[in-house]
């Protein structure tokens, strides 16, 4: 059975005037790697916050492996964060700051500080201090003292902020592993959807503070996949042309009125024939297929439309 690990029931968050999250409902299940997707202020870190314990929410309630209120404390030690900017001491070599992590947290025996720098191979980074590392090594360092406590539920806020190509497919590489190997269930968050591409296999997808939509990364798929991209004088004989004459309702109308059809893809002149024989003035009829990001912003933009 598919247990939940984490799940955000009706929660809403305020700051004085602003309402960081509004209803939100949403679910992390085991073996999940999770996207968390949002704009900047969209509400990503606190919700994050909530989950970790950093904040209160003002209604809602947050359950952690099945358990909430008086024992989400227990439930939290079985997760492994980096939140923000991780705070790294900057003087100290990798295996320095783990060790202050491990005493800091009182965790037993100093093994599970080399295999943590197995796991986010840093074991060869020796010598050198955090100061001299990359971002990406930054990032592996601060993933390595999410890890220390052999945690079963990752959560990291913006991880590949700033990283450079090969930075990031080091950390989603080192992500799948952790995955797949460890069953380690993940929530990852990040402003732009593309960068979770191949990595997450759900998507929450946030926006000023409401959640838009809950995604599994195959049913995103079928979403961008090739259609034939219309654009139109009359959008609403189209429509009822499309469903009564190519008996298809596999089309959906964008907030921009173009219309993508996913079926006819290769068959464009059939299209072209019946809308023109229908007085309709066809602006643009051509094979497309979204992007995520153009996926992305579309939803966001019909949010905004509403
Ligand atoms: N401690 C706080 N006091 C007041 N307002 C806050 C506080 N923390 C967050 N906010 C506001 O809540 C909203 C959501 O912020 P949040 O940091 O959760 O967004 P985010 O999606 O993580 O964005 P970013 O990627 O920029 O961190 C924003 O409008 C932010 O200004």
């Amino acid at each position: 059975m598919n247990t939940t690990v984490f799940e955000a029931i009706n929660i809403t968050k305020k700051y004085r005037n602003t309402l960081a999250l509004n209803q939100v409902s949403m679910s992390v299940m085991q073996g999940d790697i999770y996207g968390f997707i949002g704009e900047n202020g969209a509400g990503k870190t606190t919700m994050i916050r909530l989950l970790t314990g950093l904040a209160e929410p003002t209604t809602g309630n947050i359950a952690l492996f099945g358990k909430s209120d008086k024992k989400l404390a227990k439930q939290r030690e079985r997760i492994g964060c980096i939140i923000e900017s991780p705070s790294l001491y900057l003087d100290m070599t990798a295996h320095e700051n783990l060790e202050v992590q491990r005493l800091q947290r009182g965790i037993p025996g100093k093994v599970c500080i080399d295999n943590a720098l197995e796991l986010v191979n840093l074991r060869d980074a020796g010598k050198k201090k955090a100061k001299d590392f990359s971002l990406g090594m930054r990032q592996r360092l601060a993933l390595a003292i999410a890890l220390l406590g052999n945690p079963e539920f990752l959560v990291l806020d913006e991880p590949i902020n700033g990283l450079d190509p090969t930075g990031i497919i080091e950390l989603r590489n080192l992500l799948k592993r952790l995955n797949e190997e460890r069953g380690i269930t993940i929530l990852i968050s990040s402003h732009i959807l593309s960068e979770l591409h191949q990595l997450a296999n759900r998507y929450g997808i946030l926006h000023e503070g409401k959640l838009l939509q809950e995604i599994t990364a195959a049913e995103l798929e079928q979403r961008c996949k090739k259609h034939l991209l219309l654009q139109v004088n009359d959008v609403a004989t189209t429509s009822a042309l499309l469903e009564s004459e190519l008996n298809t309702s596999n089309f959906s109308v964008m907030p921009d009125k173009s219309i993508h059809l996913y079926d006819y893809v290769e068959n464009a002149g059939k299209v072209s024939a019946l809308l023109s024989a229908n007085n309709i003035i066809i602006y643009q009829l051509a094979q497309s297929g979204d992007s995520l990001e153009t996926y992305y912003t579309n939803l966001i933009g019909g949010c905004k439309n509403d």
